[in-house]
């Protein structure tokens, strides 16, 4: 079947530019992915475009009220048939600070040097890149 399942999540940064952190959120589970580091996220429901899948699975993932931004050029595969996009996000002034509610059992905002010092899940690696490869870009 060529079904494909888009799982979105995001880039979210907090502050300017070259400079601004990136959030990053280690898996509590499953087992064969617990202790991996993720962009947070989640399914897209039929029906429902990106934007709105990754501002709701923020909201119940990590308690925040978020904005999207600019796309993150690409689109990775992930065990069939889920493919992984990326968009930058933003908290909205007046958001809670991320916290892990769940799916996560711990979160870090790391800075540009940082940013490979948790061990990412094998199939964000290449994303991840990306995200650094268009950080500064202004958002849509
Ligand atoms: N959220 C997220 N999931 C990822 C990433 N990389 C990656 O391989 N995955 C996988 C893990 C899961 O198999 C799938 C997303 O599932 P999920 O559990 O986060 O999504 P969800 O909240 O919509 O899940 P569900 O409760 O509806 O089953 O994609 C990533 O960077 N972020």
């Amino acid at each position: 079947m060529s079904e494909r399942i888009v799982v979105v999540a995001a880039a979210l940064l907090d502050g300017e530019g070259d400079g601004a952190r990136l959030l990053a959120a280690r898996r509590s589970a499953p087992p064969e992915v617990a202790g991996r580091w993720e962009l947070p996220g989640g399914k897209v429901e039929p029906g429902e475009t990106l934007q709105a899948a990754l501002v709701r699975e923020l909201r119940e993932e990590l308690g925040v009220d978020a904005e999207t931004g600019a796309p993150v050029p690409g689109e990775w595969p992930l065990r069939p048939p889920y493919v992984l996009r990326v968009l930058t996000a933003r908290l909205r002034p007046g958001s809670a600070a991320p916290r892990p509610l769940e799916d996560h059992d711990e979160l870090r905002w790391l800075t540009p040097a940082e940013i490979w010092d948790v061990d990412w899940l094998d199939q964000d690696v290449p994303a991840v890149r990306e995200v650094l490869a268009v950080r500064g870009v202004p958002g849509p």
